[in-house]
């Protein structure tokens, strides 16, 4: 649950994707470097392994030996054998598990994020937008993790290992290596570059492809209408070919780097092939030459490839690196994001779903605070979204327990926006709100358009109010005039609300979301132009019901129903302040 001292999981602020990464692999560095361990034992055991095989190579062809002749070389090379495919599966499973337990710990985080932000924040506008960070984003960081992480310090601690073989069998071989291995990393870093531009790009594009076809989905019925659906195929068509084509272009580069690499480790093996080679058939007799036998020109034939591939497997790998730099510049925005300021003076508020948590926790008490009368106090008040427009200004008033503030003015005046401050989505331009008894105080909020989830009447009210009975809620629908769910032509409770409410009224929604706050009611319960969508007859059932709630709550009601005037105790016009009735003036 939200609760009014609980800070943002980490406070730094990130300055690159490079360092979210950091911070996400700092959870489950132990087993990242668990992982690593694994994977320096299968080098060990690799060595050990071609050794083994080297020597006995050796002591059948130059020597006659059987391969029996001395068995510890065949067992060196079995349990070798077996050692470094134990220890190569433990390092994929290390980094795996360290990935999933990161991916899930980064998930967690950036829910806990978006709870602490308002919800008018903007990256939270679009819902695919934000499904597409939290699923195909941090999807996208699984090979960075479990793979990437390890390798970079594989790549360059096994090459070290198989350096020091050769160093001890041949120094000017291991020369020629320590030579060529810079390299690969170098070419690696100027190709990968490309890659992790383009792949940034992918990542806005996905998104905004994302958020483009999910809109035109949800508006399928307007785009009927309109007869434009060869617009809307030519327009997705469009999209999608961009995507197509930065796809294309993202692969091209990640050919060309493998390519880049491969020739350049050919180059390399091929001169030591030729260096052994012709040191053995005697026509080279510089450097250590002469001290190359089949065992030695054989094992750092071997171990050559070896030597590159950490850096091969790295480089095959950075693609994954550069998914997942991209999509950590896109989280950065999100954990880099204040946090809804809560300070001391300030009103502290939670949202529909922090109030229901907090209130099912509470089993016996339907009624919250029954010994408490909740105040409101405005101070000074200045709303809007930037100092340099104020929407209003100088707000003060004090509303109690049992008493309905009702905010009017014109459309545009500011009365969403004086909810959204109560409601602490937004900062106070100036001033502050404070209520009583303080911060324990859950605040209910029912918006212009309520959301109501694709289930049945009882799931959707039972969110809410999972103390209500049954029978307390049909009451409730009954009070609010929704007795035709209880009709022949529906399913009672059981009766199923559609997608984005489909299958009822707009009217109708409007009351199925009243009824969940009647059922659970808060102190505080801020209600955005709840007869909107109603009929004389249906706002009468609204009346009565904010009537009996305001017995126990104070209710802040954005309205243009001059209606609703009859049962305010406060009145708060936006477009004329002075007219502020009933008003405690601080
Ligand atoms: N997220 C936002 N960022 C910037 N400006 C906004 C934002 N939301 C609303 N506004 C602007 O703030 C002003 C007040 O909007 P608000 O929704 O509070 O008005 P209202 O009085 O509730 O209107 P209505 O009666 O039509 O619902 C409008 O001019 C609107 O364009």
């Amino acid at each position: 649950m939200l609760s009014h001292n609980k800070k943002r999981p980490a406070e730094q602020k990130f300055l690159t994707g490079r360092a979210l990464l950091n911070h996400f692999a700092s959870d489950k560095k132990q087993v990242l470097w668990l992982s690593v361990i694994a994977g320096t034992l299968a080098t060990f055991f690799l060595a050990m392994q071609w050794i083994s095989f080297a020597w006995m190579v050796e002591d059948v062809i130059i020597y006659q030996h059987s391969f029996t002749h001395q068995p510890e070389w065949l067992i060196l090379f079995i349990c070798s054998a077996i050692g470094r495919v134990v220890s190569t599966r433990l390092q994929t499973m290390f980094g795996q598990n360290a990935s999933i337990a990161i991916r899930s710990n980064i998930r967690k985080k950036l829910l806990l994020l978006w709870r602490q932000q308002s919800p008018l924040s903007s990256h939270l506008h679009s819902p695919a937008a934000a499904a597409t960070q939290w699923v195909e984003d941090i999807e996208s960081m699984d090979g960075y993790f479990s793979k990437y992480w390890p390798q970079q310090m594989l790549a360059f601690i096994s090459p070290l290992i198989i350096l020091c073989v050769v160093a001890w069998l041949n120094w000017l071989c291991a020369v020629l290596l320590l030579i060529s291995a810079p390299l690969i990393p170098l070419f690696m870093i100027l190709v990968g570059m490309g890659a992790e531009q383009l792949n940034q790009k992918y990542s806005l594009i996905r998104q905004r492809l994302a958020g483009h076809f999910l809109n035109r989905v949800a508006n399928l019925t307007t785009i009927k209408l309109l007869h434009a659906e060869q617009a809307v195929f030519g327009e997705v068509e469009a999209a999608s070919d961009s995507y197509r084509k930065i796809i294309t272009k993202t692969l091209r580069v990640a050919f060309l780097s493998s390519t880049v690499l491969e020739f350049f480790t050919s180059v390399a093996i091929a001169s030591l092939a030729i260096y052994i080679g012709f040191s053995l058939y005697g026509a080279i007799n510089w450097g250590p030459a002469s001290s190359i036998s089949l065992f030695s020109g054989l094992l750092i034939l071997i171990l050559a490839p070896e030597f590159f591939q950490p850096l091969r497997n790295l480089s095959q790998y950075y693609h994954d690196k550069a998914a997942a730099l991209g999509a950590a510049n896109n989280l950065l925005k999100v954990f880099n994001e204040e946090p809804k300021q809560q300070s001391e003076d300030q009103v502290f508020t939670e949202t529909k779903t922090d109030a229901k948590l907090k209130q099912s926790t509470d089993k016996q008490n339907i009624t919250p605070f029954p010994n408490q009368q909740p105040l409101l106090n405005i101070h000074n008040l200045a709303i809007g979204y930037s100092p340099d427009s104020v929407l209003a200004d100088d707000i003060n008033l004090q509303v109690k327990g049992g008493q309905l503030l009702a905010i009017t003015g014109e459309s545009g005046a500011g009365k969403s926006t004086l909810l959204y401050t109560l409601a602490d989505y937004l900062k106070p331009l100036k001033g502050n709100v404070v209520t009583f008894p303080g911060k324990q105080m859950p605040i209910a909020y029912l918006p212009q358009r309520p959301w109501l989830k694709n289930a049945s009447v009882l799931s959707n009210l039972e969110e809410f109010a999972p103390n209500a009975t049954q029978e307390q809620m049909r009451e409730t629908l009954i009070e609010l005039g929704l007795n035709e769910i209880f009709g022949k032509n529906h399913n009672g409770l059981n009766t199923m609300i559609g997608e984005h409410g489909q299958g009822f009224s707009g009217g109708q929604l409007q009351r199925l979301a009243l009824a969940r706050v009647m059922l659970n009611p808060t102190a505080i319960i801020l209600l955005d132009e709840p007869t909107a969508k109603l009929d004389l007859s249906s706002k009468k059932y609204i009346y009565a019901a904010l009537k009996k709630l305001k017995s126990n709550a104070i209710l802040v009601v954005a309205t243009h129903d001059l209606g609703l005037l009859d049962i305010a105790d406060v009145h708060l016009n936006l477009n004329q302040k002075e007219g502020v009735e009933g008003a405690v003036l601080v």
